[in-house]
């Protein structure tokens, strides 16, 4: 398990957080990016729309207005030449050609705005009579068929336009609005009314809905017949629909609107009303859009550093925040990797197991354990198969488990005798806690009391037993000896002395007289039974108790066993040495209840047989009671 992959309340420190949080950062610039660009693209999308739509909007009114202006125009002029044709029939024919005649035309045109002048055409297009005399004797050559195309269109075929390109208007600012044929004294005649153009350019040029637009009113063929814009009228016009001319005299209206949807046109075309005539509304659409576009650009200057700057305001928080999550991932980090150094430099086997017991880190001697096996499936396993005391163990995986699963925060410190990888016994001391913040983390601590149950083991030794002979020494003995006083009565101390061990001491080094104390005492103690109590009292000096029942012929009879025993010959380094042991016998409660007594009065004893010439035994003689 590497430390990289090392996880800590149940969070992993992969190293990849700061990748993924840049490429959310990435993803949430490239929103942005696309929402404002996509944002930007739609408004200017919405603004050119709405800028086409004005104008045609515009360009629809102008051209209805003209529309009917146009019509009201020819029915007022309709009107009135019926009203002048009857009058001048009703004249006598000495004065239909003169003053009298031009009077009565000249009367007719009072209020009639639209009609400037009204005249009688021959058909050859001399003007024989008129309202203004500037117009009498003059040529009209095309008024009358253009009169009679007002009112007879269909008698005009229709001409192909496709030649047409820049149409010049001859006539434009007195152009004929109506005529009227006449049959007078067997003759054809037309009566011709013309228009007004002050008339009409007072009218439009209160309608500035056009701006920079203007108005074209063509032949049902297609020739212009005038146009009106800038406020002036126009002598020439670009015609670059010529196709909506014809559209538009065909059908009113839808025809020109289907043209309009299908591709922003910025030119509008009305069939006028009982008059065949065709009114376009037009505006130059380049100039339009070069307006548009220095509008567009002149937002654009204002809105892209707005939207640069909020870029930058943006990058500049997110990069603040990145390197704020990167300082605190690099600090959690070092921090794990404390956590992870100090675990590892812990004497105790430590890990740390994840959800449902997967081991997230073990530190090395977790490691050395479990012979770096690392599959957790086997956690459980591995301890089965370490058991050195398979119940005690079943017991504490059962505890571990309701850790591992929740149901409990802590398992409390437990021994238990596991083999290590290589098979030795050891003793375990097992805790098991689940972290505080954490559900899923548990650590797992396994501190070897092997060692330091040996030491226990030797220290407690060593305080009961003499370091030389192996036999319990004087502090013990006496414990046992107090102990057997209260509850295996009777019973016997014998107090052995070596007979002039000093000697050899002398003669042959203290080497030698520790190994001739060393086979004493393992004479000694083969010769009582196990459960009689053998301690070294001092030097050379040794007691035994001889537990219950002991009777005083016991006594005796194995402090005979003990002379004799003692008395043989001791073998130290290929060489044979002689002693002896004098030894005195107390007993229990004949001689003293209590341990101070008894030893006393066996020591005494063991002076007694000093006295009387060593090896031998002597059983105590409490002194007579003075008289
Ligand atoms: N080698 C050895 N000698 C010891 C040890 N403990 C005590 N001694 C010696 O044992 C001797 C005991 O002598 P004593 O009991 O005073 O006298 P003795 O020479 O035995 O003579 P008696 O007791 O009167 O027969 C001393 O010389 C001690 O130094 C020990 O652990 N090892």
């Amino acid at each position: 398990m590497s430390e990289s992959e090392f996880s800590w309340g149940g969070r992993a420190f992969d190293g990849d957080i700061t990748g993924r949080a840049n490429r959310m950062l990435y993803i949430l610039l490239a929103i942005f990016a696309c929402s404002g660009i996509g944002l930007l693209a739609w408004g200017i999308s919405r603004d050119y729309r709405q800028t086409i739509d004005t104008h045609a909007r515009q360009l629809d009114v102008g051209a209805m207005v003209a529309e009917d202006y146009l019509s009201q125009a020819l029915e007022q002029t309709r009107l009135l030449l019926m009203d002048r044709a009857s009058q001048w029939e009703q004249l006598p024919a000495s004065a239909r050609l003169g003053g009298q005649a031009q009077a009565l035309l000249k009367a007719g045109l009072q209020g009639v705005p639209n009609v400037r002048s009204v005249s009688l055409v021959r058909t050859d297009g001399r003007v024989v009579a008129s309202s203004e005399p500037a117009n009498l004797g003059l040529l009209l050559p095309e008024a009358p068929q253009r009169g009679a195309l007002m009112w007879l269109s269909q008698a005009y075929p229709g001409r192909d336009l496709a030649e047409a390109g820049k149409v010049v208007i001859s006539d434009a600012p007195g152009f004929v609005l109506a005529a009227m044929p006449l049959e007078l004294e067997g003759e054809q005649w037309w009566a011709v009314a013309t228009l007004s153009p002050e008339t009409f350019r007072n009218y439009f040029s209160r309608l500035d809905l056009l701006g920079e637009g203007r108005l074209e009113v063509y032949r049902y063929d297609g020739v212009p017949l005038f146009a009106y814009g800038s406020g002036q009228w126009l002598t020439t016009v670009e015609r670059q629909d010529r196709f909506g001319v014809q559209l538009a005299a065909r059908e009113i209206g839808p025809a020109a609107e289907r043209l309009r949807l299908g591709e922003p046109v910025l030119e509008s075309y009305r069939a006028a009303r009982r008059m065949p005539v065709v009114v376009v509304a037009a505006e130059n659409r380049a100039r339009v859009l070069a307006d548009w576009r220095s509008n567009l650009q002149m937002s654009l200057w204002v809105f892209l550093p707005l939207l640069a700057g909020l870029l930058a305001a943006t990058l500049m928080m997110v990069r603040q925040r990145f390197s704020a999550i990167r300082s605190m991932e690099a600090r959690t980090q070092a921090e794990v990797s404390r956590l992870a150094q100090l675990i590892d430099s812990l004497p105790d086997a430590v890990v740390v197991l994840g959800r449902g017991g997967f081991p997230l880190h073990g530190n090395p001697e977790w490691r050395r354990f479990t012979g770096e096996q690392h599959d957790h499936d086997s956690l459980l396993s591995l301890y089965r198969t370490r058991a050195g005391d398979r119940p005690v163990t079943e017991s504490w995986l059962a505890k571990l488990s309701r850790v591992l699963q929740g149901s409990q925060t802590h398992a409390p410190p437990e021994e238990l005798s596991l083999f290590d990888a290589d098979g030795q016994p050891r003793v375990y001391q097992l805790t098991v806690q689940r972290l505080t913040d954490s559900a899923d983390t548990v650590v797992l601590v396994q501190h070897d009391l092997t060692d330091s149950h040996a030491h226990a083991h030797k220290l407690r030794y060593l305080s009961s037993h003499d370091e030389l002979t192996g036999l319990y020494n004087r502090a013990c003995f006496n414990e046992l000896l107090a102990q057997s006083l209260e509850h295996a009565l009777p019973l016997a101390v014998l107090f052995v002395d070596l007979d002039h061990f000093k000697d050899i001491n002398d003669a042959q080094g203290h080497q030698t007289g520790d190994q001739i104390l060393i086979k004493a005492a393992r004479r000694i103690q083969q010769s009582v039974r196990p459960t009689d109590i053998v301690g070294r009292y001092g030097g050379d000096e040794f007691v035994v108790v001889l537990s219950a029942p002991a009777l005083p012929a016991l006594a005796e009879r194995v402090a005979g066993r003990l002379n004799q025993q003692l008395s043989m010959p001791f073998e130290v380094d290929g060489r044979s040495f002689q002693i002896s042991a004098s030894i005195g016998i107390a007993h229990a409660p004949a001689h003293g209840r209590i341990l101070q007594d008894l030893v006393a009065a066996a020591d005494a004893a063991m002076y007694v047989s000093k006295a009387a010439g060593r090896n031998r035994a002597t059983c105590y003689s409490p002194p007579p009671l003075p008289v």
